[in-house]
């Protein structure tokens, strides 16, 4: 085999990164309650949820938390035990998967704003997540230790 070598070895080029700013969220103190909703009740419901280690999102449209698990594979089995109710329910999360962790946010497109199909599901989360043995080091707040 013919090993070629570079006549001219230059140098890497050194790159300055690009600084690409964003708005920093920031976290809503007021949750906006959909159109039609219970409000009082709603309120009492999500302030039991937020003692679960739910946060609301940085619009104040909904709520989120990230559920810590030792494998990959139980982060992804929580995934699909959640989907399988969305799809019952008709009510989607966004949902992002790491190896260690699943980010889970609710919030209602139609009416827009915060209701009780997300306290429902997010309920449900958290009976999944106790099903699938959620990691305990991670603490009950898994909403800020990504
Ligand atoms: C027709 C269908 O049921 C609706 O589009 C559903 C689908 N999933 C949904 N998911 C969420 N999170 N909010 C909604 O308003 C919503 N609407």
């Amino acid at each position: 085999m013919r090993l070629c070598r570079p006549s001219v070895i230059r140098p890497l080029r050194s790159v300055t990164p690009r600084l690409h700013l964003q708005p920093v969220p920031r976290m809503s103190s007021t949750l906006q309650f959909a159109e039609g909703e219970d409000t009082q009740q709603l309120s009492r419901d999500a302030e039991a949820l937020l003692k679960q280690g739910w946060a609301l999102d940085g619009e104040g449209m909904g709520i989120t938390k990230t559920f810590h698990f030792k494998t990959y594979f139980k982060a992804v089995s929580f995934v699909n035990f959640i989907a399988a109710e969305s799809a019952s329910k008709k009510h989607h999360p966004t949902m992002t998967v790491r190896i260690g962790s699943v980010d889970v946010h609710w919030t209602t497109h139609r009416p827009q704003g915060f209701t009780s199909k997300d306290v429902a599901l997010a309920r449900h989360c958290e009976q999944g997540a106790g099903l699938m043995a959620v990691d305990p080091s991670q603490g009950l707040n898994c909403a800020k230790g990504k």
